[in-house]
C-alpha cells in the first residue's frame, strides 16, 4: 500500500555544515512529486533523508520529523534497514549487479530481507516484478544473462524491478533517467506513470519537461548563495508550478533565467 508522508521542520546537516533548512512538506500516497531546482540547493540530500540513507554518510545527521502513515521513521525504536524496506530507492546510474543474473538481480534484495523461499514462489515474484518495470518481454528468455548484458535504459528498469520486488510502499528516484537517451527515458516515464498506481514515487529532476510530464505535485527547492542551506521554496500541483507560480523565483528558474 502507498504510504503518505509528512515532513516537518527538517534541518539536514553534513557535520557542522547545514546543507537543508526547514522542510515542511506533505508527499501524497499514490501520486508522483517531483523535487526541482539548482545544483546544490539540497535535493538529493532531502530524498536520502525520506529513508534514513543519509545518516549512512559520516557525520551527517537530521533534526525534525519524517512521519510515513502516523510512524515518525527518525523515531529512536525505529530500525533505519526496516524503513529502508518500506522506502526503497533507484539511483542516478543505474546500478544491477553486474555479474549477477538477471534474475538473481531481481531476486537479491528479496533473499536478503526474507531468507529462503521457495523457487517457484520466487520465480513468481522476479516475474511479476519485470513485468511491473515493464522489462519481462525483453528479458524472459534470457534470466540467466549478466545485468550488466543489458542497455542503459534496460539496466535502469532491472534496477527498479529489483526496488519494486522487495515491496516497498515509497519509491525515492533520484535522477533516473539522466544517464539515459530520450526513448529510454520516456519508457522510464511511462513506467512513473503506471507504478504511481501502487507507489508513493518522489523524484528528483534536472528536466522542467519531466517533472511537468510525470509528476502531480512539484516542490521547487533554491539556495541563497555558497554555504547557505538549501530550502524549499513553494510547492504546488504541478500544473500550477509550471503556468502560475506564486514565487518570482519559481518562474526564473522554470523559464530558464537561472539554476
Ligand atoms: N557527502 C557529502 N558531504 C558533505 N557535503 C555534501 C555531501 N553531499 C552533498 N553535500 C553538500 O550538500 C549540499 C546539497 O547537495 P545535494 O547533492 O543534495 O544538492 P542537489 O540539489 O541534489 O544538487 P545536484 O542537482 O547538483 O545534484 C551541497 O552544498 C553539497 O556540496
Amino acid at each position: 500500500m502507498a504510504k503518505r508522508i509528512d515532513v516537518s521542520d527538517l534541518d539536514i546537516f553534513y557535520g557542522s555544515f547545514k546543507a537543508v533548512e526547514s522542510v515542511n512538506m506533505s508527499i501524497e500516497p499514490q501520486s508522483v512529486t517531483a523535487l526541482i531546482g539548482p545544483s546544490g540547493c539540497g535535493k538529493s540530500t532531502f530524498l536520502r533523508s525520506l529513508n534514513r540513507m543519509h545518516e549512512v554518510i559520516p557525520g551527517a545527521s537530521v533534526a525534525g520529523k519524517v512521519v510515513m502513515d502516523g510512524q515518525d521513521l527518525y523515531g529512536s525504536d525505529v530500525d533505519p534497514v526496516a524503513v529502508r524496506r518500506h522506502v526503497g530507492m533507484v539511483f542516478q546510474r543505474p546500478n544491477p549487479f553486474p555479474t549477477m543474473s538477471i534474475y538473481d538481480n531481481v531476486a537479491a534484495g528479496v533473499r536478503l530481507n526474507s531468507g529462503r523461499m521457495r523457487k517457484a514462489t520466487l520465480d513468481e515474484l522476479v516475474e511479476s516484478s519485470l513485468r511491473g518495470a515493464n522489462l519481462w518481454e525483453e528479458v524472459k528468455d534470457r534470466l540467466g544473462r549478466p545485468g550488466s548484458s543489458l542497455s542503459g535504459g534496460q539496466q535502469q528498469r532491472l534496477c527498479i524491478a529489483r526496488a519494486i520486488a522487495i515491496k516497498p510502499e515509497v519509491l525515492l528516484m533520484d535522477e533516473p533517467c539522466s544517464a539515459l537517451d530520450p526513448i529510454s527515458t520516456l519508457a522510464i516515464e511511462d513506467l512513473i506513470y503506471q507504478l504511481k498506481s501502487d507507489f508513493t514515487i518522489v523524484i528528483v529532476t534536472h528536466n522542467m519537461q519531466q517533472a511537468a510530464r510525470v509528476s502531480d505535485r512539484t516542490g521547487f527547492f533554491n539556495i541563497e548563495g555558497t554555504g547557505k542551506p538549501g530550502r524549499l521554496i513553494e510547492m504546488d500541483a504541478t500544473q500550477r508550478i509550471f503556468s502560475n507560480p506564486s514565487v518570482k523565483a519559481t518562474e526564473d528558474y522554470i523559464t530558464g533565467r537561472f539554476g
